[in-house]
């Protein structure tokens, strides 16, 4: 193999059958994960310490030989290095000051690169441990997306805290996002500086914004950060995953220049197959399926195979695997994509 075939799928190629990897890949449904995290007290001292994090992101590629891995981190260390402070709290996710329009001007970038030393650490390490055949996949969050912990300063349900603070105070919103572009596109870059083969731009609450807030705060921020990024970088594919877009899927393909889009497992595969015409594209196993195993996964997998096999696909879950998921569910879907006959 010359170049890693995750890549060439990224890159336009339909190969089959295609690349596997799962979002969540690392992460709590792994007994060595669970293991590590233990060693490493708190979810951030894992996140920043390099050699726990590289231990982690490579536990699943050992396990099931996946075609891509994602670097272990969290969306939300780039607000932490703005000088937003960050806890996760057990049951209950991310915790955090929430913030108001008038701090906006006030976060710190000063020492930005320096408090995600450690995360470009990890990812120059993974690089030399990764096996060849295996690419390295950078992240960071979207501006949207990030911002709605910014705002709200945990989870909610369907983001009406930073619709909210949006519609209230537009002026500010638009400030915090160019930020948040601005800073995330560094980060990026740095990352693929430090080793990362494609990075994957997680917009996971795209689906909760009116049409014209849809082009404010989805799209246009994450252009701004395709350009940034490809300004310095022109051959490095970029994944955006806008998840529940629905409508929107195409238009954010072309309006943002992501090389690759990201369907969350509500996206109908003939709707897929259409998307698929102007570019590559990854997902969409619904997560569950994977929980339940059997005939369902079975099902599941042999529809996108079907629909999606012809073009570039990776194949993914529509969105994080679940902390219930049975290891020997993972290793039949690995399985059944890569025996899989066209
Ligand atoms: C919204 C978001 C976050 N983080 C992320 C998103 C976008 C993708 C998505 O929608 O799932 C992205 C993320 N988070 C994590 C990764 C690592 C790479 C991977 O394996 O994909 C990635 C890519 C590790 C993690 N991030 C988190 C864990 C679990 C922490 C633990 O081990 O206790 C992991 C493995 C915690 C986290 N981090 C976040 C939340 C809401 C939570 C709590 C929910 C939960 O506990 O599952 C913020």
């Amino acid at each position: 193999m010359t170049e890693r075939t995750f890549l060439e799928v990224l890159k336009g190629k339909a190969v089959f059958p295609p690349p596997v990897w799962m979002m969540r890949q690392a992460g709590r449904y792994l007994p060595e994960y669970r293991q590590t995290r233990q060693r490493a007290g708190s979810f951030l001292d894992l996140c920043y310490t390099p050699d726990l994090a590289v231990e982690v992101t490579l536990q699943p590629i050992r396990r099931f030989g996946f075609d891509a891995a994602i670097l272990f981190s969290d969306i939300l260390v780039v607000p932490q290095a703005l000088g937003r402070d960050l806890r996760f709290e057990e049951g209950v996710g991310p915790v955090m000051t929430p913030l108001d329009a008038g701090e906006v001007d006030r976060l710190q970038g000063e020492r930005f690169h320096e408090r995600l030393a450690p995360v470009y650490e990890t990812v120059r390490r993974l690089r030399e441990e990764l096996p060849e055949e295996t690419a390295l996949l950078g992240f960071c969050g979207a501006p949207w997306t990030v911002a709605t912990y910014m705002i709200a300063g945990h989870g909610t349900p369907d983001q009406a805290p930073a619709r909210l603070f949006g519609h209230r105070e537009p002026q500010a919103m638009e400030r915090l996002l160019d930020r948040l572009a601005v800073c995330s596109a560094e980060y990026l870059s740095r990352q693929i500086e430090a080793g990362a083969d494609a990075v994957q731009i997680f917009d996971s609450w795209a689906g909760v914004l009116d049409d014209a807030s849809f082009q404010a705060w989805c799209v246009r921020p994450v252009a701004e950060m395709v350009r940034r990024v490809r300004a310095r970088h022109p051959d490095v594919p970029i994944i955006g995953f806008p998840r529940g877009a629905g409508a929107h899927y195409a238009a954010y393909r072309r309006q943002t220049g992501v090389s690759a889009l990201g369907l969350d497992w509500t996206v109908p595969l003939a709707q897929a197959r259409g998307l698929q015409r102007e570019g590559p594209v990854q997902g969409n196993l619904d997560p569950m399926r994977l929980v339940a195993g059997g005939r369902a996964l079975e099902e599941g997998v042999d529809a996108i195979l079907t629909a999606l096999g012809e073009g570039p696909l990776i194949f993914n879950l529509g969105h994080g695997i679940a902390q219930e998921t049975p290891v020997e569910h993972v290793e039949a879907m690995v399985r059944r994509v890569r025996k899989a006959e066209r």
